[in-house]
């Protein structure tokens, strides 16, 4: 199995004394679709902030396909790790969507050409091209957090880091960032995502980092999800699937995704 990501024994200081990361390793397939859930102040974002760079370890490392993150390399390993923050309002800055898209490349000192090529597939590939011209502003939540996925993507990463890409958006917006993130996964991108979600979590994972209170209480595939009691030992919520066949358990088994579960309902019920 390559490795996108290897984090060993990471823990993190904010500046006032806060111990928000404390001792975490875990690793992260490359081409994964990989979650990462943990309650409200677990360490999700804290965590996801070290993946570029932004952040420093105060102790420990993070590898990027084998590389430790450090001040010699910060620049390639941006290239190769793009983040989207969880509010598109701190990623969008510029008069236009264009511009906005444009800034990554731009910076990377690019012709003009490969510059417009960038930003087109970028944009095209969140269903955006059509409102370039529009200021951020003037956008829907689900166009906002579709542009600063463009933004990203315009940077032709190879990981793409996404901080609850969901909250706030409505079932429709919803899905069509999963169409996204699917796309960018068939492409071969590992997209690595935070989550309170495990609903969704469940349909769309395979592999699975769980974290409490700084630490790794949880890392593997996704039958990490079918078990109700670690979830909720941690502040979290089961999925409802889970919730429901776990009572048939023995009988039925539990599915890890809508697909199986309607395969177990019928084999159960002719
Ligand atoms: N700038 C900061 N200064 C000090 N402590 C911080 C700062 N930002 C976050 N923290 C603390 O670090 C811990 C981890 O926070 P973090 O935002 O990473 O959690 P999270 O899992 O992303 O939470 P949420 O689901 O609410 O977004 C929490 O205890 C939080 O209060």
């Amino acid at each position: 199995m390559n490795l996108a990501v290897e984090i060993e024994n990471l823990t993190f200081f904010y500046p006032d004394g806060n111990k928000a990361l404390d001792g975490v390793s875990f690793v992260i397939p490359e081409r994964s679709k990989t979650v990462i859930l943990g309650h409200n102040g677990a360490g999700k974002s804290t965590l996801l902030l070290h993946l570029n760079g932004l952040y420093t370890a105060s102790r420990g490392r993070v590898k990027i396909f084998g590389k430790v993150i450090n001040e010699e390399n910060i620049r390639e390993i941006r290239k190769k790790v793009g983040l989207v923050f969880q509010d598109p309002d701190d990623q969008l800055f510029a008069s236009t969507i264009f511009d906005d898209v444009a800034f990554g490349p731009q910076n990377l000192e690019l012709d003009k050409k490969e510059i417009l090529r960038r930003v087109e597939e970028a944009l095209k590939a969140v269903d955006m091209w059509d409102l370039r011209e529009r200021p951020p502003h003037h956008l829907s939540l689900g166009q906002k957090k579709r542009a600063a996925i463009a933004g990203v993507l315009a940077m032709e990463p190879d990981i793409v880091v996404l901080d609850e890409p969901m909250a706030y958006l409505d079932p429709r917006g919803q899905e069509e960032i999963t169409a996204i993130l699917n796309r960018l996964n068939n492409e071969g991108k590992t997209v690595i995502v935070s989550t309170h979600d495990l609903d969704w979590a469940l349909e769309w994972a395979d592999y699975v980092v769980v974290l409490n209170a700084g630490r790794v209480v949880a890392e593997g595939d996704k039958s990490i999800l079918t078990n109700r009691q670690l979830l909720e030992q941690n502040g979290l919520k089961a999925p409802l699937l889970v919730k429901l066949f776990e009572d048939f358990e023995g009988k039925l088994g539990i599915p890890t995704n809508l697909k199986e579960a309607r395969q177990i309902l019928r084999k159960f019920i002719f």
